[in-house]
């Protein structure tokens, strides 16, 4: 068969694909989608939109426990149906799928269903066609990582290890469950499933949850997850199948803990796919890390025609990074090869209690170069009233100048205070500016204003209560 020839092939029709053929397509309309598997997007399909359809069923559900104390009766008689909020899950997935399908029809004839592989850096094979492109975006994603034990363990019966893309594909939820891994979506799908009344067992390896670094927000994290539901951290966990459920067994100091389950679900990471593309075969470089190594700022692959976009980088695995990278691709592609200004890190976990990283992570700071803004929410005025009264928050702040650099939580309405923050540093404002900002009464938002006091009493105690600013003319 003849090789066809293009202006750009993307590789993987999922939000960075996507975003790069919208930035891309006002120049030329001789672009070649390709995509392997389903469409939809990793976002509408399994991943963002579903999972919080979930979580919001959970936490409704939940609430009935805090009902009483406000004289409202009758909680203890709702019961849930883990059927029927599956099948309204899918249908809140089926509605978000379908507007990303009405952007893949509008491609036409340029989208191949098929997978992508690197023949040359500027020709692409996919089944018995050949393309040759002036340039290339890879945008193939990532995909759920099972660790060996579970590997085993799911050969043998492949109900019992369930990975997140498989989660809301179930008929209903098991009786018990394991959650390995506490990153946003081992926290996020535990919770929600021990509120859906599923005996839930979350494990850890590394002691951390939903992404923080931030030693004191960790541990007040776990200690706050701890009254929910039993988390463990272990270094090893053994899987044994036992009839028809799952033994798990961990080392505690001297004692071996043993637990049965009906289902796991492997949170254990997702994985660029970077395999079987022929990648290395046309000599792109790779990190330590076993992904291409590119310029963040113009998703370029060395000196490639190649650019890459979203999850199969490896660095920035949220929604709208994916998004911003596929438009720099896209932008790039048609365009003399520019540099942008990537945003400030934002990453959201949406358990109850928020978990909340923005800017710099406590982690990555000069050690001694900046102060901490500190504050609880148990007895924070709006919190207490909505009966979420749990939280930390740090702030971090260069030590000399007031700039903000970044901030940790694990808080009510940690999204939209995790928000206010980002704006914040991606404007470069001191601890002095936002607090010139206003505060309405009574909200959330009101201890981020007193995590911000400590913070400029930090660094500035001669500022005290010189919150507004002088008219300047
Ligand atoms: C359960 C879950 C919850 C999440 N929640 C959030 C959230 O709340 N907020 C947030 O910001 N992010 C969230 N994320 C992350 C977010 O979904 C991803 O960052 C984003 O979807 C990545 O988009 P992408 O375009 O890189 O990949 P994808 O959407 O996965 O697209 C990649 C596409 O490439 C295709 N492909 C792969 N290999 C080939 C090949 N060789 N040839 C052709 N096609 C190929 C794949 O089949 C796929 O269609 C969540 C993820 C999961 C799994
Ligand atoms: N709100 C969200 O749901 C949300 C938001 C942003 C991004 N995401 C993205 O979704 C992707 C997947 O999230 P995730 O939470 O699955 O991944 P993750 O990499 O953040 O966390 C994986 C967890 O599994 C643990 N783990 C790994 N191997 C293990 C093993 N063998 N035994 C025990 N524990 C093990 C790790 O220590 C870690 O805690 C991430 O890239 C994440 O950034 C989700």
């Amino acid at each position: 068969m003849a090789t066809r020839q293009a202006d750009i092939v993307i590789i993987g029709a999922g939000t960075a694909g996507l975003a790069a053929y919208s930035a891309a397509k006002h120049k030329t309309r001789n672009i070649v989608l390709i995509n392997e598997g389903h469409y939809g997007t990793t976002c509408a399909r399994v991943g963002c939109m579903p999972s919080k359809v979930f979580i919001q069923v959970a936490n409704d559900y939940h609430r009935r426990h805090q009902l009483v104390k406000q004289g409202i009766h009758g909680g203890d008689q709702l019961f849930i149906r883990t059927e029927e909020s599956l099948r309204h899950v899918r249908s809140m997935r089926d509605y978000f799928v379908s507007f990303v399908m009405e952007s893949i029809e509008d491609i036409g004839e340029n989208n191949i269903h098929g997978k992508a592989r690197f023949l040359e850096p500027d020709t692409i094979q996919v089944g018995d066609q050949t393309i040759q492109a002036g340039k290339v975006i890879l945008a193939s994603g990532s995909a759920p990582f099972i660790p060996e034990p579970l590997k085993a363990i799911r050969e043998k019966n492949r109900n019992s290890v369930l990975t997140t893309d498989e989660l809301f594909e179930q008929e209903s939820l098991p009786e018990s469950v394991a959650v390995i891994g506490t990153g946003p979506l081992g926290l996020e799908l535990g919770q929600a499933m021990q509120r859906m009344g599923v005996a839930t067992h979350l494990f850890g390896r590394s002691r951390t949850v939903g992404g923080l670094t931030d030693t004191e927000v960790i541990e007040y994290a776990i200690r706050t997850f701890q009254e929910e539901l039993p988390l463990n951290y272990a270094q090893e966990l053994c899987y044994e199948s036992c009839d028809d459920e799952i033994a798990i067994s961990w080392q505690e100091g001297q004692d071996t803990r043993r637990i049965q389950v009906k289902t796991v679900l492997a949170a254990t990471g997702r994985r660029p796919n970077v395999r079987n593309l022929g990648l290395e075969e046309i000599g792109v470089p790779f990190t330590d890390e076993g992904v291409p190594e590119f310029n963040p700022e113009t998703m370029q692959i060395a000196d490639f025609p190649i650019f890459i976009a979203g999850d199969v980088t490896g660095v920035r695995p949220v929604l709208h990074e994916a998004s911003d990278e596929g438009r720099i691709a896209g932008w790039n592609c048609v365009n003399e090869i520019t540099a942008f200004q990537r945003r400030t890190p934002l990453a959201i976990t949406f358990s109850e209690p928020n978990i909340v990283r923005v800017g710099r992570p406590r982690r990555k700071l000069t050690e001694g170069a900046y102060h901490t803004g500190e504050v609880l929410f148990d007895s924070q005025g709006r919190a207490t009233i909505q009966q979420y009264n749990k939280g930390m928050l740090h702030i971090f702040g260069d030590k000399h100048s007031g700039v903000l650099l970044g901030a940790e939580m694990i808080a009510p309405a940690g999204e939209h205070m995790g928000h206010l923050l980002s704006w914040a540093i991606e404007n470069r404002m001191t601890v002095f500016d936002a607090l010139a900002a206003p505060f309405y009464h009574p909200v959330v938002e009101e201890g981020l204003r007193t995590c911000l006091r400590d913070l400029a009493e930090k660094i500035d105690p001669s500022r005290q209560g010189l919150e507004i600013r002088f008219k300047s003319n």
